[in-house]
């Protein structure tokens, strides 16, 4: 069953396309990332999805109903989100945050100390959102996302503020919501922690997807065909694979000069520059 089905959406801000005719579908159970440069439409895409904004062009689905359905409560009750505006009280404590939030979806009161655990913010629960640092904060919001363990979550730059041990903390736990059925979707401009955390990527580039796929089959997609021979008189050699470089290699062996050989892989950051011609950020 597909979660999210997208098809020739477009949406346009005055006279320039956000998205130009995207078209995608995430199964359930998948961590779905979309990867794009700052302005590519990551978050306009989000926005549609969860009935922030419509589109306009294509249609949109999300859990078996039209994205614009998304604000009713039923469907609210299904998914969480994580963005820039959080909509938490800066002056309550994590803790009364989160216990408007567990009333509102009228949960057990362990649900608080789970999350907490989490997000790693047990300590920190006597906190007013206002003094949080922005790690700390992030990590709040999330809780907030997740303490319904949704169907489906989204994540909009879910670990930009977050230092390693933290996101380390965070990955860990995304993958534990998941391997219980929580389908995500989530943007990111960090590539490692897409290959880290995701069944396939998009690659998005002025509201186009230009790549989809497994982390794995886009690397092998995008594999140049090199292989590199280090001699053991230091030379190194990059030759395309094939007869020639086959023979040439037979030689060098026989002769005891290789000192080692290996096809050259693409990392999914040298994809993403491929693809959009960018650096990240
Ligand atoms: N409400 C709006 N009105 C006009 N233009 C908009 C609006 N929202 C987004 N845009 C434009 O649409 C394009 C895509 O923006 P979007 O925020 O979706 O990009 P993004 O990929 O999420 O970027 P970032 O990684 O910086 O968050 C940008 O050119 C942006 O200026």
């Amino acid at each position: 069953m597909d979660v999210i089905k997208v098809t020739h959406v477009q949406k346009r801000f005055g006279s320039k396309d956000a998205l130009a005719d995207v078209s995608f579908s995430i199964p359930k159970g998948e961590i779905f990332g979309f990867l794009g440069p700052s302005g590519s439409g990551k978050t306009t895409l989000i926005k549609i999805l969860t009935a922030q904004l419509n589109t306009t062009n294509g249609q949109a689905t999300v859990l078996n109903q039209p994205a614009g359905m998304m604000h009713h409560s039923a469907q609210k009750m299904r998914f969480g989100i994580l963005t820039d505006n959080s909509g938490l009280y800066e002056r309550l404590t994590i803790e009364e945050n989160l216990e408007l939030y567990r009333q509102l979806y009228d949960l057990p009161k362990a649900s608080i100390d789970r999350v907490l655990q989490f997000v790693n913010l047990s300590g920190e629960r006597k906190k007013r959102f206002s003094v949080l640092s922005k790690g700390m904060r992030q990590r709040a919001i999330l809780a907030c996302a997740i303490i319904h363990e949704p169907e489906l979550l989204f994540l909009d730059e879910p670990t930009s503020a977050l230092d390693p041990v933290n996101a380390a903390h965070i990955y860990k736990g995304l993958r534990y919501l998941n391997e219980k059925g929580t389908t995500i979707f989530l943007t990111t401009h960090n590539m490692a922690e897409a290959e880290l955390l995701c069944h396939r990527v998009a690659i998005l580039y002025q509201g186009s997807i230009k790549a989809i796929g497994s982390p794995k089959e886009l690397k092998r997609q995008y594999r140049d065909n090199q292989v590199r021979i280090e001699l053991t008189n230091g030379e190194i050699h990059e030759l395309p694979q094939g007869e020639e470089t086959a023979d040439r290699i037979a030689d060098w062996m026989k002769r005891g000069f290789i000192d080692r050989i290996e096809t050259k892989e693409p990392s999914l950051g040298d994809i993403f520059i491929k693809m959009t011609g960018s650096e990240l950020l």
